[in-house]
């Protein structure tokens, strides 16, 4: 009897692994020298998960008896894994494009804050939305992500500061990734800012004695999904005592540690996030070498979000220095209201432009190494037998295309594939 398989991607120019040998992650030379095939073919099974992959003619003596679901002729075209999107904030009410405004003529990211915006008025916003609406808000973000590659994507709570919306919002996130085929990353981030009309101090109690229990409550009745603890670690938010009480006691929940560090002055975040076993930081634009040494021995991954510093004008993360001193670089979009991007492609292009990366290591850092920050690179990150289906198919003749065609992603992603189902067509490619 044959067998019989969902998809057949044949033929394509090339096939971008990433990497062959079930690594976790890659560091520098790893990420400098990606396992790319020519003329390849990818095949996946029924139960979602890569069959084989290997020469075209290979796979096709070799599945010449099989029965597939759906067969794509990707002559000419290259396939590459499913971007992975490894920190945003997607779920959240008003727009913020006034502020937009506002630091283009010159205010700075904290001065917003402090005069009562930034994160402040999102949360006002946020709380006075019902979830329904928010939902519709995240599916639409989500769904925008995923028309630009990404497959996996890490979401943030964070934008209601009590105990009611940063349920309501980490509930939008479960609703989301149980009707949505993207898969999800859940992190709970009460300590995104301190709640106006509260001390630091008043709301880390809040979060340690309220809302992490709360949260551990719905858990562990099996009526919620949360995978990470996150907390935005600086200075006029949460100082590094507080941060450390809270991702602590997250870790003892069986959270991922995941949070928000050395941003806009250095805190020692990086040490305190290697210190706590964290399995990655975000941001890191005033990370100190020790910090980096730090996180190099933890193999606590470094998420770097080149959106950040280019719509606020900041010095960027020093990825050259991290990836030199061998830590593992993951990258991330950061979607939110301040910097509104949903696109892995362009962000692996500043990546390169910004933080002085090469393609190869921009990609490996938008697949395995982010995939390895939600801990996910047993499952997502790379095209290797065993590993979920989840690619995305180019229509051009080198895979860098992604990352060089800036703001062109609309126009070379031709399919979107999550378990082997397509769930994203564009018969509007236009060649150039
Ligand atoms: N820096 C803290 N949090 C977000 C911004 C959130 C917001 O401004 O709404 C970030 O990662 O950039
Ligand atoms: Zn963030």
């Amino acid at each position: 009897m044959s067998d019989s398989l969902r998809l057949l991607v044949k033929n394509a120019k090339q096939v971008v692994m990433v990497c062959k040998n079930g690594e976790n992650f890659l560091t520098k030379d790893g990420m400098q020298n990606l396992a790319v095939l020519e003329n390849a073919s990818v095949v996946i099974g029924h139960n979602g998960l890569i069959e084989a992959v290997g020469p075209a003619d290979s796979i096709e003596s070799r599945f010449r008896e099989a029965v597939f679901d759906h067969v794509l002729d990707a002559t000419g075209m290259c396939v590459l894994p499913g971007l992975v999107d490894a920190h945003t904030h997607p779920v959240w009410a008003g727009d913020r494009v006034h502020e937009f405004a506002m630091k283009l003529a010159g205010a700075t990211y904290m001065q917003v804050h402090e005069a009562g915006g930034g994160i402040h008025f999102t949360v006002t916003h946020t709380r006075a939305t019902n979830p329904e609406t928010l939902l519709q808000g995240v599916k639409g973000r989500l769904e925008r992500m995923l028309r630009a590659g990404t497959t996996l994507v890490e979401c943030k709570s964070g934008y209601g500061l009590e105990l009611n919306t940063e349920l309501k919002m980490l509930n939008v996130i479960d609703a989301a990734r149980k009707t949505m085929p993207i898969g999800i990353s859940s992190t709970y981030c009460g300590a995104h800012a301190v709640a106006r009309g509260k001390t630091m101090e008043e709301a880390t109690e809040d979060i340690l004695s309220v809302q992490l229990p709360a949260v551990q409550k719905q858990i562990s009745a099996g009526n919620l999904q949360v995978d990470n603890i996150d907390v935005f670690c600086e200075k006029g938010v949460f100082d590094l005592n507080s941060t450390r009480r809270i991702l602590q006691a997250g870790k003892d929940m069986g959270l991922n540690i995941n949070f928000h560090g050395d941003e806009l002055h250095p805190m020692n975040s990086a040490q305190l996030g290697a210190e706590l076993g964290a399995l990655a930081i975000s941001h890191l634009e005033e990370v100190t070498d020790e910090g980096i040494a730090a996180m190099a021995r933890a193999k606590t991954c470094a998420v770097l979000l080149p959106t950040t510093a280019y719509i606020l004008r900041l010095p960027c993360p020093r990825a050259r220095d991290m990836l030199d001193a061998g830590v593992i670089v993951a990258l991330g979009s950061d979607f939110n209201p301040n910097a509104y991007c949903c696109s892995m492609p362009m962000v692996m292009h500043l990546a390169c432009v910004t933080l002085k990366m090469s393609m190869p290591e921009a990609l490996a850092a938008a697949t395995i190494n982010a995939a390895y920050a939600l801990n996910h690179s047993q499952s997502h990150g790379s095209l290797e037998p065993g590993k979920q289906g989840d690619l995305l198919i180019i229509n051009a003749p080198r895979w860098e295309h992604l990352i060089y065609q800036f703001g062109s992603h609309q126009e070379l992603v031709r399919f979107v594939i999550i378990k082997g189902n397509i769930v994203y067509e564009n018969d509007k490619v236009l060649d150039l």
